[in-house]
């Protein structure tokens, strides 16, 4: 088996040698779904995976604005649109300085199994620019989105692909891009999620991913006959999923001691209550400042300058901020400090080597594409509500969001259970996710 997996991706590393992301993502699918398609027939032989490597369609495309002084700025823009064989393309965009095509392919790539595991019939895609929203005034932000709408129109559409936020694309974001794809349109249509309230968003889609991934987390402590209530959890990042996480670990009865952004790590004994989080939301989504500034208000925690948090204890970790930013050294830091469950809220932010400690230990560990899916699945329902001109309340779509999750759940506990019950939630993620998309592919021929 060793010997097949390393052809694959051979051939992977041939066509993409130059994307480390990209591989990296590869290698963790690879490593369990092709053990599983050589022991089923319909699957072998028929180069699927090979097929699911390759992007449908890949657009670059450049993006020419003008900035405050009046400096025309050049920027690189993307859509990778992975796989429709399950429905549209559906997928973030993130607006980040480190944005290339290794990083969106890894993300597009991971979207297609994520998506697919929603149970919704939603493709994979994802995009992005090199643009760097930090220190951009909002005019300056209005006017890149209206510039990289002036092309990414072309490529999408309410049945074709539904791009939607990520890093450095949030609310204000989405809303710009959506004025300027109606205005060049002439329609109003669910081409985009993430919307505001009053022009067609969905409720607890903000909320839906942090929500999501700690729904998905109860999930794997029931199994445990566990739960959150006096658990301490130590979460990275301060974004939209990092926010929304800690606020349902407060509500559920957790105590939430960091928070980070990419200068350093917020570290509160005491544990950041409602309070706190409300002043956090206010400094990352209002004034857009820095995660140290927490210490200023409260002075009894401390800020660790260029760290991330994984060394303090804690039995819950959820990282929500971005890709590789616990490795094989945090794996066992986490688990020296007796840490007994993994949900991930952001796309890989585990090293390979640091599930394979993770798993090694057996302890409950959840890979981004499963425990992360309830973003992306209420946009799902964002887009039915869209499309049924409707829309429902915040405790229907919060019902789905928490049913959804434990379907996949249950998915990944159907393809990932292994003889003696220990659960390898990244196995079943991809098992999973794989099968539905290649029974949709072989239905539809070569294509
Ligand atoms: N927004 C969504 O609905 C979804 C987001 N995700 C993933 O969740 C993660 C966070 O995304 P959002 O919260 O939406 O973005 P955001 O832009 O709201 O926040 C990003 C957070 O990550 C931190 N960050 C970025 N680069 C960093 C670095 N190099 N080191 C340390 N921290 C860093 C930022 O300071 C910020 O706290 C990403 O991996 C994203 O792909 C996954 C599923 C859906
Ligand atoms: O809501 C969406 O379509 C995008 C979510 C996303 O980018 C992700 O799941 O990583």
């Amino acid at each position: 088996m060793k010997e097949i997996i390393a052809e694959f991706l051979d051939m992977v590393k041939e066509r993409n040698g130059h994307e480390p992301e990209f591989l990296q993502a590869v290698e963790e699918v690879a490593e369990t779904v092709i053990p599983y398609i050589v022991q089923h027939d319909i699957y072998y032989g028929k180069n699927v995976l090979l097929r699911m490597v390759e992007p449908e369609r890949l657009v670059s495309f450049r993006v020419c604005w003008v900035d405050d002084d009046g400096e025309i700025q050049v920027n690189r823009g993307y859509r990778i649109q992975m796989n429709s064989a399950i429905g549209p393309y559906k997928g973030g965009l993130r607006f980040h300085p480190t944005v290339n095509a290794s990083i969106l392919k890894f993300l597009a790539f991971e979207q297609v199994f994520k998506n697919s595991l929603t149970t919704l019939p939603m493709g994979g895609g994802k995009g992005g620019s090199d643009f760097d929203p930090k220190g951009k005034s909002d005019n300056e932000i209005m006017r890149f989105c209206h510039a990289f709408m002036s092309e990414l129109f072309r490529h999408i559409g309410p049945n074709t692909d539904i791009p939607a936020g990520d890093i450095g694309v949030g609310q204000r974001e989405i809303g710009f891009l959506f004025g300027k794809y109606r205005k060049l349109r002439n329609e109003f249509t669910g081409v985009l999620t993430g919307k505001g309230l009053t022009w067609g968003g969905s409720l607890i889609r903000p909320e839906a991913t942090g929500y999501g991934t700690v729904y998905f987390a109860e999930n794997m402590l029931r199994t445990k006959n566990d739960n959150f209530e006096g658990k301490t959890v130590v979460i990275s990042g301060s974004g939209n999923v990092a926010q929304y996480a800690a606020e349902k670990c407060i509500v559920i009865g957790a105590k939430v001691v960091t928070l980070s952004d990419s200068s350093g790590y917020i570290y509160d004994k005491d544990g950041i209550d409602a309070d706190k989080l409300k002043f956090v939301m206010h400094l990352k989504n209002v004034k857009r400042g820095r995660i140290k500034e927490y210490v200023k208000e409260y002075p009894e925690a401390k800020f660790v300058k260029g760290k991330t948090p994984w060394s303090e204890k804690c039995d819950i970790a959820l990282p929500c901020a971005t890709q590789n930013e616990l490795d094989i050294e945090d794996a066992k830091a986490l688990l020296a400090n007796g840490c007994m469950c993994v949900s991930e809220g952001a796309n890989m932010p585990s090293t390979n080597e640091a599930i394979k400690e993770f798993h090694k230990a057996r302890i409950l560990f959840a890979p981004g594409k499963a425990s992360n899916a309830g973003g992306v699945a209420t946009s799902g329902l964002e887009m039915t509500q869209n499309s049924l001109r409707y829309k429902w309340t915040r405790e229907e779509v919060d019902k789905k969001l928490r049913e959804i999750m434990q379907d996949i759940h249950n998915s990944c506990t159907e393809y990932g259970q292994e003889d003696d019950g220990y659960i390898d939630y990244v196995k079943g993620a991809n098992i999973a996710g794989f099968v539905k998309v290649a029974d949709a592919m072989l239905a539809q021929g070569v294509v």
